[in-house]
Order: structure tokens, then C-alpha cells, then sequence
């Protein structure tokens, strides 16, 4: 069969948590051929963000320039764009080379605490970037900071996501994980994924490798709720199989292996 391409647009986290690293590792686990355009470095570990260099705009453009000119890309992801500069690259680039899709989470604090978006650059996150994306993937504060208001229910998500839906003009999956109970995630067509909630401190990289999962089913051809359906599964498996590393908060994990009946067996 044809190998997939899938093209990530994130920052980098030294941890191996989140970020590019998620991502490629996502990617490589679901049978797709990763690739990376660096947007920020952080020096990033479980415990939190302690420095971030953002990467030259032009820097950033050579990076597209290079994948887009010479190799196929089937999805791209989009995740940590910290400035405005950096923005208006990534989106040039969307509308000259037209992937056939752009799944976007809206990065904007770590779990951490830490920001990882300038401030002033939110406006142009709104206009320039998200309405860009075939699917934007917000958790519950990015969404609010979006709309300007609370969301502190499942009732409340399922009004919230077709408001960002219209103002957005594009799909999106409303996540749940920041509220209590199952982990139901709301997509602005009104279908709703649902897991049970794991009770663990470890899911950092949730929010990344979700959006990187579906990135790359839909590069495999999925429709769009099966895409969302399958990358939620394999998010729930990878929280399922974390294990504790570093003092903090640590990483999903991501490797599985096939057994000999083609069933993955996660690696734990
Ligand atoms: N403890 C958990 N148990 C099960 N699923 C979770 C848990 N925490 C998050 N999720 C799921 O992981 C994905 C990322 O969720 P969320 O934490 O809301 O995003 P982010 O990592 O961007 O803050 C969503 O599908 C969410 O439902
Ligand atoms: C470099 C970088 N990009 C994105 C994030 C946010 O990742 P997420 O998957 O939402 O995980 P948490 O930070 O919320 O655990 C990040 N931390 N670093």
C-alpha cells in the first residue's frame, strides 16, 4: 500500500512529551511517514516550560518550502505558532500549496501553566490561521479565551462548539478532558466522542498526539468522525499505558506492537 505523508508545524519539547515529539512519534505508530517544520524550541521537561526560543519567521518558510516543493503531504497538523510573524508564513504557505488537510490545535498554555502563545498574537490566531483548518481541535480554556466566555459543562460545550464553529467557519472538536467525568470531546456537527476518564497525572501530550492522530487517519483516507473516533481510541490507550518518568507530569506512550492475528498489543 502507499505510504501516507504527514507534515507536522509545531514546537519542539526537549521532554519528548509533546510537541514535534508527540507528534512524530503518533505518526510513526500509525504507519505514516512523519515530517517536521520547527516553530519554537522549548526547554521543556514533566515538571514544566523553563525557556522558549522562537524560531526566525524565514526559517520557518524554508522549512515549508523545503517539504511542500519536494515531497507529497497527504495532512498537515499545526500546533505551538507563538507570534504573528510566524503565522502569516504557515498560512501563505497553506494557500500556495493547498494539503488536502489542515487539522489545527490552537495551542496557548501548557498544561504546565506556561504560555506558549504571545498575547497580542491571538487576534491573528482568530482571522489569519484557524479558518485555514479543515478541523481546529481547542481545549476547553483555549476555546474560552476564542469565544470570550465560560464553559464549565458538557451542555454548555455543546453550545460553545457551534459558536466557534460559525465564527471560525470551519469544523471543530470541542475537548473535554479539562472537566470532570468521562472525557467527552464535541465536534460542531453535534457527534460526541466519549471515553471513560483515566485517573492519572500522566497525560501530558494529550491534546497534541490527538490532533496528530487524526491528522494522520485522515491522510489514510478515514472520514472525518471515524478519523476523530480512532485517534480518541489511541489517545485513551496511550494514557492507559503511560508510565512515570521524570518528577512531574509524564508523557503518554506510544509504542504498540502488532500481534500475530494483526491486533495491536500496546508495549508497556
Ligand atoms: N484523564 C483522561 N482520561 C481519558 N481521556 C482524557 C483524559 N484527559 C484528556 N483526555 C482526552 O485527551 C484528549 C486531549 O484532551 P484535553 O486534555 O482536553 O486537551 P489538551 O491536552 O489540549 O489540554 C481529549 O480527547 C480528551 O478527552
Ligand atoms: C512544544 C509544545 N507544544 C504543545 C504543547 C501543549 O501540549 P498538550 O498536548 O496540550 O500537552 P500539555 O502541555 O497540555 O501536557 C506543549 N506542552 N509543548
Amino acid at each position: 500500500m502507499e505510504r501516507k505523508h504527514v507534515l507536522t508545524i509545531a514546537g519542539s519539547d526537549s521532554g519528548g512529551g509533546a510537541g514535534i515529539q508527540a507528534d512524530l512519534k503518533v505518526f510513526s505508530a500509525l504507519g505514516t511517514y512523519g515530517m517536521s517544520v520547527i516553530t519554537a524550541v522549548t526547554a521543556q521537561n514533566t515538571l514544566g516550560v523553563t525557556a522558549i526560543q522562537e524560531i526566525d519567521a524565514q526559517i520557518v518558510k524554508s522549512q515549508l518550502d523545503a517539504v511542500f516543493s519536494d515531497i507529497r503531504v497527504d495532512a498537515v497538523k499545526i500546533g505551538m505558532v507563538s507570534n504573528q510573524e510566524i503565522m502569516d508564513v504557515i498560512a501563505e504557505s497553506i494557500q500556495r500549496y493547498q494539503p488536502p488537510h489542515v487539522v489545527m490545535d490552537p495551542v496557548m498554555i501548557a498544561k504546565s501553566g506556561d504560555p506558549l502563545l504571545q498575547e497580542d498574537s491571538i487576534a491573528t490566531l482568530r482571522s489569519v490561521l484557524l479558518p485555514m483548518a479543515t478541523l481546529i481541535t481547542p481545549n476547553l480554556p483555549e476555546a474560552e479565551v476564542l469565544l470570550g466566555c465560560n464553559i464549565t459543562s458538557t451542555t454548555e460545550m455543546r453550545q460553545a462548539v457551534k459558536e466557534l464553529a460559525g465564527k471560525m467557519n470551519t469544523q471543530v472538536l470541542l475537548k473535554g478532558g479539562h472537566l470532570d467525568g468521562d472525557a467527552v470531546d464535541i465536534l460542531s456537527t453535534g457527534k460526541e466522542f466519549s471515553s471513560p476518564r483515566i485517573e492519572t497525572p500522566h497525560t501530558h501530550g494529550t491534546g497534541c498526539s490527538l490532533s496528530s492522530a487524526i491528522a494522520a487517519y485522515l491522510a489514510l483516507g478515514e472520514p472525518i468522525d471515524e478519523a476523530i473516533a480512532k485517534a480518541k481510541e489511541y489517545v485513551f490507550q496511550a494514557i492507559c499505558h503511560a508510565f512515570p518518568i521524570g518528577n512531574g507530569h509524564s508523557p503518554i506512550h506510544h509504542f504498540y506492537q502488532w500481534d500475530q492475528g494483526g491486533r495491536k498489543v500496546w508495549d508497556s
